[in-house]
């Protein structure tokens, strides 16, 4: 599947955070959307989600809107709370990605086996029969993977999918997406955590005030780059920079 953004232009008021941006992704890659606070990450994201119109340019998801092609993206928001005694089980909850035939409807064996299969690859198929509320924040966000997984997804979004969670649950997280992607389903995440992307990303679209440049760092040198990134700069906005050093391609739109 590919999306096309052609010739975009958007702003939330008179002005423009985005004029004429041109950019393409295929979903054969695991896309980490990075850069600086106000960039305008979230904000591409809701436009591919069709949650915002452009104000001119197209944006097109296998040639329909994405308001067409909703139903093969999967949305995961950012890590929200939940509280402790929330009377849900995890499986209830990723059937919740089953229920397109309308709230009432009765989830049929092969509904329950696909959300299996999905916990499956998420790494959380033990933990089925417990209460959401009772899990760590890692472990909740990879039952929220799975629930958009279980839609049908051909693509899944995600924003900050690893804000607020330690180290090791970031680990799990991105392993999960870099499987799921292997599996052919797309994946693109908004990403704070430059480490995390650059080791599980296929590329990296740095915004940073209306500008995107795309970066293949599927051959990039990890050590590489986090000794450029070290050496030679100082501040998070001169990631470009340092994969630029390490000379991964990159296509400025
Ligand atoms: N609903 C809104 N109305 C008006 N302006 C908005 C709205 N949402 C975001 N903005 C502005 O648009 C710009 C881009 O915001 P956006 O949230 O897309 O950036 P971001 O890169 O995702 O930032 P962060 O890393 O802080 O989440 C910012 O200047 C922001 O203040």
């Amino acid at each position: 599947m590919k999306i096309k953004i052609e010739n975009l232009s958007f702003g939330y008021d008179d002005g423009y955070i985005f004029e004429n941006l041109n950019f393409s992704y295929d979903s054969k890659d695991f896309l980490a959307i990075i850069g600086p606070n106000g960039g305008g990450k979230s904000t591409l994201l809701r436009l591919m989600l069709g949650i915002l119109e452009p104000k001119s340019g197209k944006i097109s998801i296998d040639s329909k809107s994405p308001k067409l092609a909703k139903e093969l993206i999967g949305y995961v928001p950012q890590y929200i709370p939940v509280n402790k005694s929330f009377p849900m089980s995890v499986l209830e909850v990723v059937l919740m990605g089953r229920l397109s035939g309308g709230l009432f409807k009765f989830y049929s064996k092969a509904d329950k086996n696909m959300a299996i299969q999905a916990l499956d690859m998420v790494g959380m198929r033990e933990f089925s029969s417990r209460g959401i509320g009772a899990l760590s924040g890692g472990q909740r966000q990879r039952v929220y993977i799975a629930r958009a997984l279980v839609s049908g997804a051909r693509i899944l979004m995600l924003d900050e999918p690893t804000a607020s969670i330690d180290t090791q649950g970031q680990a799990q997280i991105y392993t999960a997406l870099k499987e799921i992607n292997q599996a052919n389903v797309g994946v693109i995440a908004i990403s704070h955590d430059i480490n995390m992307a650059i080791n599980f990303a296929s590329k990296v679209a740095y915004i940073n005030s209306g500008s995107v440049v795309l970066h293949d760092i599927s051959n990039l040198d990890n050590r590489d780059f986090i000794s450029h990134l070290s050496k030679d700069h100082t501040h998070f906005c001169d990631v470009e920079l340092a994969l630029n050093s390490c000379g991964c391609a990159s296509h400025k739109d």
